[in-house]
């Protein structure tokens, strides 16, 4: 039975659930439960802090995991990166007061950097060859600053909403830039457990990114149609029952779709339909 590590609780639990569910996978009903079996599709699943999940993947105690990228390279474990999933972006990033004079890693010599990711923080700092002290904290980082523990912080930035509150403001480089991650041990052989589990996946990631458009174009305006709908290989094209008339499906990028729609309609197109798709493998 292949054993997956997902995100208990936190800014990925909810979106790895929903991505799980709409890949068939059974999910909990009660954020408290710690273990669950899906018979049906021979997994069991294990809900853990994500920042534990590379530990325990990385370990090779679990097969595959979710977590965050910044998580995995902050463990530095014996875990890799294998799919991004869309979901839980945010960038880390050095923030400080008005007041303390400095605008990239270079000035941060000598200085007090409060953090919750250590690892990535002084693997940056060494990276850059600077000297400076680094303070681990839970949480709550900003505060770090009013209260005298660091000059700066390094923290990850979703809306940028906690440092603005907090009277702080980003500076330099982005160190890293995160999103949720598949993970597994490192090296780990070919399994075809985890390759149907990863299709699945991708699977919902391009039901999420792509729609199915279908219309009716005059025959001597397929090419020019096609130009606009190449699909991902290549486009349906099926006659009509009316002479001269063709019908063509292709898969278009969601976010594309109603630009695509006032080209098609420009040169002719008409009946133009654009559905969901449930679930693919491509
Ligand atoms: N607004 C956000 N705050 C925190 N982490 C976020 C945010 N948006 C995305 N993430 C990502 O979520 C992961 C951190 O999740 P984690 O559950 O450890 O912290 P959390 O969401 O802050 O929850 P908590 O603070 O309640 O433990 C990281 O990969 C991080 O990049
Ligand atoms: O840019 P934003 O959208 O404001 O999101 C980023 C903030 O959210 C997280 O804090 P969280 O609320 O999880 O509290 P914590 O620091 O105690 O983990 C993170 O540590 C930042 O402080
Ligand atoms: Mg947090």
């Amino acid at each position: 039975m292949l054993r997956i590590a997902v995100p208990n609780k936190g800014s990925l639990s909810g979106p790895a659930a929903e991505m799980l569910h709409e890949a068939g996978y059974r999910q909990r009903k009660d954020a408290k439960e710690l273990v669950l079996v899906d018979p049906d599709n021979q997994v069991e699943f294990f809900f853990l802090r994500p920042r534990d999940i590379a530990v325990y993947v990385g370990s090779g105690r679990l097969d595959i995991g979710i977590t965050g990228r910044d998580l995995l390279l902050d463990s530095a474990s014996d875990a890799e990166e294998v799919l991004a999933l869309g979901f839980g972006g945010s960038t880390f990033r050095f923030a400080k007061p008005t007041s303390v004079q400095v605008s990239d890693v270079q000035g941060l010599e000598g200085l007090r950097i409060a953090t919750s990711y250590t690892g990535l923080v002084e693997q940056h700092l060494a990276e850059h060859g600077v000297k400076a002290t680094v303070t681990k904290l839970d949480g709550a980082v900003e505060t770090a600053v009013q209260l005298g523990v660091a000059d700066v912080i390094a923290d990850v930035v979703e809306t940028g909403t906690s440092l603005r509150n907090a009277g702080l403001e980003v500076f330099g480089d982005p160190i890293l830039v995160s999103d949720a991650v598949v993970i597994r041990p490192k090296g780990a052989p070919e399994d075809s457990a985890v390759e149907q589990f990863l299709r699945r996946l991708q699977g919902v990631l391009v039901a999420r990114r792509y729609v199915l458009m279908d219309y009716d174009i005059k025959v001597e305006k397929v090419t020019e149609a096609v130009a606009l709908t190449p699909g991902l290989e290549s486009p349906t094209v099926s006659p009509l029952h009316t002479e001269g008339w063709v019908a063509v499906r292709s898969m278009v990028l969601r976010k594309e779709a109603q630009r695509i729609m006032d080209s098609l309609w420009a040169i002719g197109a008409r009946a133009i339909l654009v559905t969901n798709i449930h679930a693919c493998r491509l």
